[in-house]
């Protein structure tokens, strides 16, 4: 069963500039131990008491100011935090989908990238090689897909990533925007791909800039404002408000 259950989660960071950390080894160097919890460096509370919870066929869009915690929050879900205090609990595969680019190789070829970033998306070598011809087709590279991708163009890059990324099947998607480099026309034939991507993943968490995109693929939505959940509801519901305050 797929599921998320947050309850009272919190994300700290702790900054330790230049100044900080060579205070830290002016103390350690004197004390010869380590930093206790009185340690004096800035943290910032990147998540503030956040209690969720999606179940699957849930398609939940995240909203909110820069800053307001959501890429945070995502990252949380994926397992790459881990709450400072509160619980986070994810059951399910779940496929983090931060930066198109990550798990790509810019020595190897574009083909070879396809099968380097299924895998790391969770699919096997076998489910890979099938796909590899519809995602060739669907990236429009034709013979630059025999070339190192570090001779590809921002946008043409973009194009592989998303060519990989619409044909797993997750069983919790995590998207973190990131389609700003490709053109008009792609990112048009791509929204039919990334709407079946979405209809056959069991949970959706989407955060996003574009209104469009997160009408056009969730339901539900969350506001996050300064680590926190300012409001929860309907996708129409929570964008009409929280532009309402943004305006
Ligand atoms: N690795 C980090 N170290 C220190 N502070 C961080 C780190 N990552 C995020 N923050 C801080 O946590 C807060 C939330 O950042 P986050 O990236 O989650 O915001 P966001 O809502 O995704 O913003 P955006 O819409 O700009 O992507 C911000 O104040 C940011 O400065």
């Amino acid at each position: 069963m797929v599921n998320i259950e947050v309850c009272g989660a919190y994300v700290d960071f702790p900054v330790f500039d230049a100044r900080t950390r060579s205070l830290k080894k002016e103390v350690l160097g004197k004390v010869g131990g380590t930093i206790g919890t009185g340690a004096k460096v800035p943290i910032i509370e990147a998540l503030h008491d956040i209690t969720l919870s999606v179940a699957e066929g849930d398609r939940v869009a995240l909203v909110g100011h820069n800053g307001a915690g959501k890429s945070t929050l995502l990252r949380l879900l994926a397992g790459i935090y881990e709450p400072t205090r509160g619980t986070a609990r994810v059951d399910g595969k779940v496929a983090p989908v931060f930066d198109l680019g990550v798990g790509m190789d810019p020595e190897v070829s574009g083909y070879e990238n396809i099968m380097v970033r299924g895998l790391f998306l969770g699919m096997c070598r076998k489910q890979m090689h099938k796909r590899a011809n519809d995602i060739a087709e669907f990236t429009e590279l034709g013979d630059f897909l025999h070339m190192p991708m570090r001779t590809y163009s921002a946008g043409m890059r973009v194009r592989l990533a998303l060519g990989v990324v619409t044909t797993i099947n997750p069983e919790i998607l995590i998207l973190d925007e990131g389609l700003g480099a490709v053109d008009a026309a792609f990112i048009a034939k791509a929204r039919r791909r990334m709407v079946e991507l979405v209809n056959r993943s069991g949970l959706l968490m989407f955060a996003s800039h574009s209104d469009e995109l997160l009408l056009e693929l969730c339901t539900t939505a969350i506001w996050m404002d300064e680590g926190r959940i300012r409001m929860s509801g309907g996708v129409h519901e929570v964008l009409a408000a929280y532009k309402g305050v943004s305006a």
